[in-house]
């Protein structure tokens, strides 16, 4: 499985997301600039975190206008698996491929520890490796990671299990209802504060990142290759 790494100016944890997928899943990845337009020759598309043109006016704000997010928006059109962490899942919500935009931290610091999380939804693409209401640790790493939306929005992706990760326990942004993980209604995209691929090896304090790497691998492996 071939998956592309975003790389924006500023883009600081594509590195790691190169190592998770290349070293730890055994699969493929390629650095992909922000500059470029294609994305076809890919079946994923991540968009790592870091601070995407300084995070200035507001984090993803600017990245939202690169090249490759008109591929980004196509490969989700087309129905290939797009996963965005922290700045990544920034960018998402302001380029509109979810719901929902992100505020500073309620206690208005950056904040980088591990964290508890529980899995809401393991019937996704990405999380289908999990329990269902599973307790994971992954790090964050933010300071803009408090998620917020209207109402009905919210209502809405109740109703369709969208909410796929909550904190567990202890909320440590602020964000509404706990939300640290969304997808869209089709259940093709994902955006999510905490740091999967800094946590795909036990020498890094957790492993329990890999599994949404393997989920994404295991089930396209179910749809695109012949066995027999
Ligand atoms: N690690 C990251 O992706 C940081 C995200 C973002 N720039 C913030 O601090 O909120």
């Amino acid at each position: 499985m071939k998956f592309a790494v975003v790389v924006f100016p500023g883009s600081n944890c594509d590195v790691d997301m190169f190592h998770a997928i290349q070293d730890e899943l055994g699969e493929e990845a390629v650095f992909v600039p922000h500059s470029e337009y294609d994305l076809s020759s890919f079946d994923a598309i991540l968009l790592p975190g870091g601070f995407s043109y300084g995070d200035y006016l507001r984090s993803g704000a600017i990245a939202r206008f690169a090249p490759i997010m008109k591929a980004v928006q196509e490969a989700a059109d087309e129905g290939k698996p797009v996963l965005g962490v922290c700045n990544g899942f920034q960018i998402l919500l302001e380029s509109g491929l979810l719901p929902g935009a992100m505020k500073q931290n309620r206690d208005v610091k950056f904040m980088c520890r591990n964290v508890k999380l529980r899995v809401e939804n393991n019937k996704t693409m990405f999380t289908n490796q999990y329990e269902s209401g599973e307790s994971i640790v992954i790090p964050i790493a933010h300071g803009d990671g408090n998620y917020e939306c209207d109402d009905t929005t919210w209502e809405e992706m109740i109703k369709n299990n969208q909410i796929v990760f909550r904190y567990d326990g202890h909320n440590p942004n602020g964000s509404k209802d706990d939300i640290a993980g969304i997808m869209n209604k089709r259940g093709n995209v994902l955006g999510m504060m905490p740091h999967p691929e800094r946590a795909v090896d036990s020498l890094l304090g957790s492993k329990d990142g890999i599994r949404l790497f393997q989920s994404i691998l295991i089930l396209w492996r179910e749809n695109h290759v012949v066995t027999s």
